[in-house]
């Protein structure tokens, strides 16, 4: 709607009017006063790391933790040392509550490395079993904090607690299928979070080398097998994985602009101890327990659905390959001295298994049999196969997965029964 002149001058004469009123009437000293501390106090909770700000748009995120304080510091700086007498990195983890992140910020500790984790513990999956894995790493010497990829200020903070010669990025949002019910926690997680860690990392004097977890999921719906790095990545079939591929090309933008030093990996349907019950063969066990049927996945034509599934050992292996091998970041403070390494790598088993054999395997560990429900795979994400080639990793990382599935999964197995049957609370299974 257009405005009036009429309605621009009855405007004008009001404000006239109400600064008349102003000037013959001031606002009494104690208003004055109440008015000033409302704004300080507004200030204080806003500004204040005890109220870290609200990560925006997930929900799952909003419960804030207390950071700071001169034994929190300690905390931090005595789980980053590196082991006296050694010449080892000291790393950054986040997502060190989860999966893969557990499993490495473990066995970087084991060696002699410094390590610092950070989470936000949310609750995609059981945080339970975060917290489990948060119990087993804090036995090991490895602190982790609770708070969010996006809070710049903690980042900021850690940075200047610590300077971290690595980061080990795995917090993100993962899952294929779950993008469609909840978009935004890609975006928040894989896109936002991944600008935070890296805006971090740029701001960090020196700047720390940065490898982080992208996805097998890249390769979309290319044919063309096995997958190599050189091949295309622009049909992604899930917003997953199109949250990955814009991270490996925001990569690119901070290791051109600041010479930041990138390594990214490629995991290909990563499983085992510890691992994430939302992924196929950890809620199969379970469905298969209960005698609940499970729906197996088949393409167009009764095709099968398999995948390259790889062992957690492996992974973590391939990990600490990329952060051994990774260059120095070549600037300081926000400032490129020259160009810096940026890689990608697969980091899979090389041995594409259908999801109806990875059945059978579990059927014959858990000497049970499943109640098997074919069904066409929807057209939520998934694609039909995926299968790595590694020598890339092989030549550059030294990475020999040496892991079948029946292997890992018999490890998985063990340990599943073992956690659950203390009532998902402990196992005497170690990272
Ligand atoms: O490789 C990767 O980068 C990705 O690997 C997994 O994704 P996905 O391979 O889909 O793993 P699952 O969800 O465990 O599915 C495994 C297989 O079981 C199939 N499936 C899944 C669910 C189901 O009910 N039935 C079924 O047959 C899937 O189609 C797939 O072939 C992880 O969940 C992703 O986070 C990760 O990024």
């Amino acid at each position: 709607m257009e405005k009036s002149p009429f309605h621009h001058h009855y405007h004008h004469h009001h404000l006239h009017h109400a600064q008349r009123l102003l000037l013959r009437y001031p606002l009494p000293k104690f208003v004055l006063l109440s008015l000033l501390l409302v704004v300080a106090l507004f200030f204080f909770f806003h500004f204040s790391p005890l109220s870290s700000p609200a990560p925006s748009g997930d929900r799952r995120s909003l419960r804030s933790a207390a950071w700071g304080g001169s034994l929190w510091e300690k905390r931090v700086r005595s789980s980053a040392r590196v082991k006296a007498g050694r010449r080892g990195a000291s790393v950054l983890v986040t997502g060190a509550a989860g999966f893969v992140g557990s499993h490495v910020a473990a066995a970087l500790k084991r060696r002699g490395d410094g390590v610092l984790g950070l989470d936000n513990f949310n609750d995609y999956y059981e945080p339970s079993l975060k917290r489990a894995r948060q119990a087993l790493l804090e036995r090991a010497g490895v602190f982790v904090v609770e708070g969010d990829i996006n809070d710049g200020a903690l980042l900021r903070k850690l940075f200047d607690v610590v300077p971290f010669t690595h980061v080990l990025h795995l917090a993100a949002q993962a899952g294929v299928r779950y993008a469609m019910r909840n978009p935004s926690s890609y975006v928040h997680s894989n896109v936002a979070g991944l600008v935070s860690v890296l805006e971090a990392a740029k701001s960090a004097s020196p700047h720390p080398a940065v490898v982080w977890a992208s996805s097998s999921s890249v390769y979309g719906l290319n044919t063309k097998v096995p997958f190599s790095e050189s091949d295309r990545t622009d049909r992604p079939a899930s917003l997953y994985a199109a949250t990955k591929k814009a991270g490996e090309e925001i990569a690119h933008v901070y290791n051109h602009i600041y010479g930041l030093s990138i390594t990214g990996l490629r995991f290909f349907t990563v499983y085992g101890p510890w691992g994430r019950p939302d992924m196929a063969y950890f809620f199969f066990t379970r469905d298969i327990l209960r005698g609940k049927a499970i729906s197996i996945f088949e393409g167009p034509n009764h095709a099968t659905v398999a995948r390259d599934f790889t062992y957690i050992d492996d992974i973590v292996s391939g990990c600490l390959g990329a952060l051994d091998t990774a260059e120095k970041s070549t600037g300081t403070g926000g400032k490129k001295r020259g160009p810096a390494q940026l890689r990608v790598f697969n980091l899979g088993n090389t041995s594409p298994v259908p999801v109806s054999d990875l059945v059978a395997i579990l059927e014959k560990l858990l000497k049970k049999k499943a109640d098997r429900k074919v069904v066409k795979m929807p057209r939520n994400g998934d694609v039909q196969f995926t299968h790595a080639n590694i020598s890339l990793a092989q030549r550059e990382l030294g990475y020999h997965p040496t892991t079948d599935l029946q292997t890992g999964l018999k490890r998985f197995v063990k340990w599943y029964l073992d956690y659950y049957s203390s009532g998902g609370k402990k196992s005497s299974y170690s990272l």
